[in-house]
Parts: structure tokens; C-alpha cells; sequence
């Protein structure tokens, strides 16, 4: 029977976690105490369009009885990724005992190189990437909620496209989408100029609807997909299609006045009024955030192509202050003016 680990589930990490033992695919969490504690008693998987199952049991496992060495792991077919990137590097040295020469290590962070990190430790092992473009949140403990729509995507090659087909087979639900593809780079970088909106909403502190109807903030991220959208050009990526909008064309519509955006992205801002970006969590719970691996990558390919990303500079600042005065308990909200003024150098 495959067997599947995820390690590091959280949010993402626990539901696919619970969609696959929905399915009775043998899987394993191995997360921290407290989220098994939350899901111990069973988990509810609900979505935008009121798809709902429930889980009875999943399986567990402490990442601290790794360092056990009577432990007795087998090899697992699929080794799901699913910590934050700032989690990746410790996490390679953990994972060892799961990969055997046919396992596959699926890395779901958003931005760019986690996989790369697992790659150089592990270079015999096919390793591949996953595209989530869906939220995730918890509205209580037990309670796993997808909030927005998209396809889980599987990055696929030559040597392993049957066993991808066949787990996208196998895993292609109401409750969670999936498919794959063969063009995951171009795929991860049309994801990434969504995820510019992260840290401009963990700055604004506020819901991203609330942020998207104030045109100073939208001005601040098309800023930012400007830059990007001229590093993909350079690389000659084309960005498939995640949005109403094309990629090509968000950085115009987000410009746009107030009265005729709100007419124009009715689908943008048709999303659940209480939604916040991963990094807006990551800031309010007091942790180091993504930002090196969203923007920062962004900045460090285009310092290699002699691109200027001054706004993404910018912004990257921004964030790294607020990781740090945040660990002083200090306020570090900025308004939609301000921040505009910040990224335009007044
Ligand atoms: N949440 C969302 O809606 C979306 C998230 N993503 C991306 O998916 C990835 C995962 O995000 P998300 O699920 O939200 O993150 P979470 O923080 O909810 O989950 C990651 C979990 O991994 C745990 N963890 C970290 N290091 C270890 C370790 N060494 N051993 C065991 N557990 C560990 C964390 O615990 P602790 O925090 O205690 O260290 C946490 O519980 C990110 O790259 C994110 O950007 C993409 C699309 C949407
Ligand atoms: C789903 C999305 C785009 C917004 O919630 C996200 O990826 C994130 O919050 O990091």
C-alpha cells in the first residue's frame, strides 16, 4: 500500500494531510504537539462552495522522536513538504530517514528555492514542486477551512509522470483540486506576483478586501508586479493565466481609480471579507515571515540581470523592520499614503 508523510503540518500541511486519509491512502502527520492535540479528535474539512467531509482519525508522529535513534522508519512513495521556507534548512536534516531511492519529495512552500535546498542534500532524489493557489485557515481548532478557488498543482517530469498521474488520479476531489504540470516555474512565478500582495497586507494589518479597495496600497503592489513582471520578461517565462485578470494586465487594473476598479474586479474583490495572507499570520503570531523567498528572491535574480526592483527593496525593509519590532511588541502598521510615499522614495 503507498504510504504518504507529511512533515510539518500546519495549515496546509494538515489538510491535504486529512484529504488523503479521507481517501484511506496511509498518511502520516508529523507535526508539532499542538496542532495534533487540535486535530486528535477528528478534523472537518469545509470550502468556499460548501463542500464539507470529516475525518475521524489521522495518524501522528512528534518530530522529536526523530532524534530517537531505536525509532524503527520505513521509507515512505511521497514525502509532502509542507513547513514555511524559513523552516526549510532544518527540515533537510531531519527528513533523511523517510527518503528511500523511490521516494518523492513534494516541497509545497509558496515563492521560489525550497526545493532547491532539499535538492543539494538529497541529489539522487527526485524531488518536485507544488503549486497551492487556495487559502487555507482554521476557524477553530479541528475546523479546516479552504477559502478560495484553484487547483493544487504537482510538478511532473519523464521519470516519475506515471506515478504523478496516478496520485492526481487518486487525490483529484470536490474538497481539494488537483491536477499537474510539466511548466511548474513559469506556474510558481505567476504565483508569486499574486503573493506581492502578502507583505504589503501584513503591513497594512488589515483583511485583503479592505486592502484591495484602498488604491494607495493597490498602486504599492502593482508597483512590485511591475518589477517582477520585467524580471519574467527578461527570463522569457510566460505566466500562465491564475487570475479574471492576465498577469500582464493586473499591474494596470490595480491602478485603476476606485470607482471604475470596483467595477472591473468585481472577482477580485468577491472574496471572503475576513481573509489575510500567510504573511500577515506569520507577523501577528510573532514569527520570521517568507519575505526572502517572495520578494527577496525576486530582487536577488533581478540584481543578476542588472534589473532595479527598487520598490521590492523597499518593501523587503519594511517587513524585515517589522519582524524585528515586532519582537519588541511594537505597532508596525502603515497606511496605504504612507506607503506609497516610502516606495516612491518621498
Ligand atoms: N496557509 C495558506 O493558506 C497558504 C500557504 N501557502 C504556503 O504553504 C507553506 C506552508 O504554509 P502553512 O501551512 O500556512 O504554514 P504553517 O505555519 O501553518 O505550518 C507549518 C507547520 O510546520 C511546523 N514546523 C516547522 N518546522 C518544523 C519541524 N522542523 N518539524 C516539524 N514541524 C515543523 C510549524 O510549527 P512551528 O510554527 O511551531 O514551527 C507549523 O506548524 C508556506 O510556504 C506558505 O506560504 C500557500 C498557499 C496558501
Ligand atoms: C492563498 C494566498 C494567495 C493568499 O491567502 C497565499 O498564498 C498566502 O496567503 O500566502
Amino acid at each position: 500500500m503507498q504510504s504518504h508523510v507529511i512533515f510539518g503540518a500546519g495549515l496546509i500541511g494538515s489538510f491535504i494531510g486529512s484529504v488523503l486519509t479521507s481517501l484511506n491512502i496511509k498518511t502520516t502527520l508529523i507535526c508539532r504537539p499542538y496542532i495534533k492535540d487540535k486535530l486528535i479528535d477528528g478534523v472537518l474539512l469545509t470550502d468556499y462552495l460548501e463542500h464539507q467531509i470529516t475525518v475521524d482519525r489521522l495518524t501522528f508522529f512528534d518530530p522529536e522522536d526523530l532524534k530517537s535513534s531505536t525509532l524503527d522508519i520505513s521509507h515512505c512513495d511521497f514525502l509532502w513538504i509542507t513547513v514555511k521556507c524559513t523552516a526549510i534548512k532544518e527540515v533537510s536534516k531531519q527528513i533523511g530517514p523517510f527518503i528511500g531511492s523511490n521516494t518523492i519529495v513534494l516541497c509545497c512552500q509558496n515563492g521560489l528555492g525550497s526545493d532547491d535546498i532539499i535538492k543539494q542534500c538529497f541529489p539522487n532524489t527526485n524531488v518536485l514542486r507544488v503549486m497551492i493557489p487556495f487559502n487555507i485557515a482554521e476557524p477553530k481548532p479541528g475546523h479546516l477551512h479552504r477559502g478560495s478557488e484553484g487547483s493544487l498543482f504537482l510538478e511532473t517530469n519523464k521519470s516519475v509522470h506515471s506515478k504523478i498521474m496516478d496520485l492526481v488520479k487518486k487525490l483529484d476531489s470536490s474538497i481539494m483540486p488537483v491536477n499537474y504540470t510539466q511548466e511548474m516555474t513559469a506556474l510558481l512565478w505567476a504565483k508569486l506576483q499574486l503573493n506581492l500582495g502578502n507583505s504589503i497586507n501584513a503591513l497594512a494589518d488589515i483583511p485583503v478586501k479592505s486592502m484591495l479597495e484602498e488604491r494607495a496600497y493597490r498602486i504599492v503592489i502593482s508597483e512590485l508586479m511591475t518589477e517582477l513582471l520585467s524580471v519574467t520578461k527578461a527570463l522569457t517565462i510566460r505566466l500562465p493565466k491564475l487570475t479574471a485578470v492576465h498577469a500582464h494586465y493586473l499591474p494596470f487594473v490595480l491602478r485603476l481609480p476606485n470607482f471604475i476598479f470596483n467595477r472591473v474586479a468585481k472577482k477580485m474583490l468577491a472574496i471572503d471579507p475576513t481573509v489575510r495572507t500567510s504573511m500577515w499570520w506569520d507577523l501577528s503570531q510573532g514569527k520570521l515571515t517568507e519575505i526572502d523567498h517572495l520578494n527577496g528572491a525576486i530582487v536577488t535574480i533581478a540584481k543578476k540581470l542588472n534589473i532595479p526592483c527598487p520598490a521590492n527593496h523597499c518593501i523587503i525593509g519594511l517587513i524585515k523592520n517589522a519582524e524585528q519590532q515586532n519582537s519588541k511588541h511594537q505597532n508596525t502598521t502603515i497606511s496605504g499614503k504612507t506607503l506609497l510615499k516610502l516606495v516612491k522614495g518621498q
